[in-house]
């Protein structure tokens, strides 16, 4: 079995983020948007700061408190959509309750929208039109191009529906030319299904949830979760240790798919930031 080191890919993804970026007029911009003060969430944001300095991009980070208003979130957004110095916007999810995701996401300027989350990005991607895709599907398809895995004519099965992960992940393989299967909860004999899987993509949230009878011989597995088991220990979805008997590669977590996923977003920033100052 091979590993599909992503730490070790998304490391070469921004050695070239960074050549690149230093190559433009202005450096790139993000701001970065977190609203309420989730631990896990500070984290993250945390580590997208370093990600951007490693790169040679410019950050901004907003720590709004829990009780924010849409109102002043919106406002927020559309001062950033307003900034020239300012090529991507990423708004932290999930957000707190009370306020509305879809409303805030549509609110950045498509042309910022570096998550790929706004409804012309999504709809870019469906009908196979240039625009950001979602960064953890994209890095997942970075990664099978690294270890020359080619989804072209093979089966492809998804688990998960999201549209972060999921519908994306789908679409990416199926333009690739992919055959694609995307189950879900309601998917009987969901074992059944992944055993047909040459490219199998997890991406639910339970720890344990593939297991080895679900892994064809040879399969190339990647596993986009991040669960904790009781020891409080980063895990996917995958039984990494049995799986590994039988799939061909397979992508650890950590180190798989999240450091992917981290350097996606500053390939997208540099893709906005290079629009923005007509380099492409
Ligand atoms: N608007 C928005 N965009 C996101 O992309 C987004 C988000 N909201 N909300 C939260 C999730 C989560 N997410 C992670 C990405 C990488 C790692 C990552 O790099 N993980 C490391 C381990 C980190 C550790 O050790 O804790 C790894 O897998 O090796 C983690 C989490 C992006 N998200």
């Amino acid at each position: 079995m091979t590993l599909l080191d992503g730490k070790a890919l998304a490391a070469k993804v921004k050695e070239e983020v960074k050549a690149e970026a230093a190559k433009l007029p202005r450096k790139p911009g993000l701001a970065v948007v977190l609203v309420g003060n989730d631990p896990a969430s500070r984290v993250y944001v945390t580590s997208k700061r370093k990600d951007c300095e490693a790169c040679g991009i410019y950050s901004e980070e907003y720590a709004l408190l829990e009780n924010t208003t849409q109102e002043t979130l919106l406002e927020l957004v559309e001062t950033l959509n307003q900034r020239p110095d300012i090529d991507g916007i990423l708004v932290q999810l999930p957000l707190p309750k009370h306020l509305d995701e879809e409303a805030v996401l549509e609110k950045i300027a498509p042309d910022k929208d570096v998550d790929g989350f706004h409804p012309v990005s999504a709809g870019n991607l469906l009908i196979g039109r240039p625009g950001f895709q979602p960064c953890t599907p994209a890095g997942v398809m970075e990664l099978l191009d690294e270890y020359h895995i080619d989804p072209a004519g093979r089966h492809a099965v998804v688990v998960g529906r999201s549209n972060i992960v999921g519908k994306p992940m789908g679409l990416l393989l199926l333009r690739r030319d992919a055959t694609v299967t995307v189950c879900h909860s309601k998917t009987p004999d969901l074992g059944a299904v992944c055993r047909q899987a040459d490219i199998l993509v997890s991406a639910v949230g339970r720890r344990g949830l593939i297991t080895a009878d679900m892994v064809k011989p040879g399969a190339a597995v990647v596993d986009v979760a991040m669960n904790r088991n009781e020891a409080g220990k980063l895990c996917g979805d995958v039984d990494f240790e049995a799986v590994a008997e039988r799939a061909a590669y397979l992508t650890p977590v950590p180190g798989g798919v999240g450091p992917m996923t981290r350097a996606m977003l500053m390939k997208n920033t540099l893709l906005a930031a290079r629009k923005h100052q007509n380099l492409v």
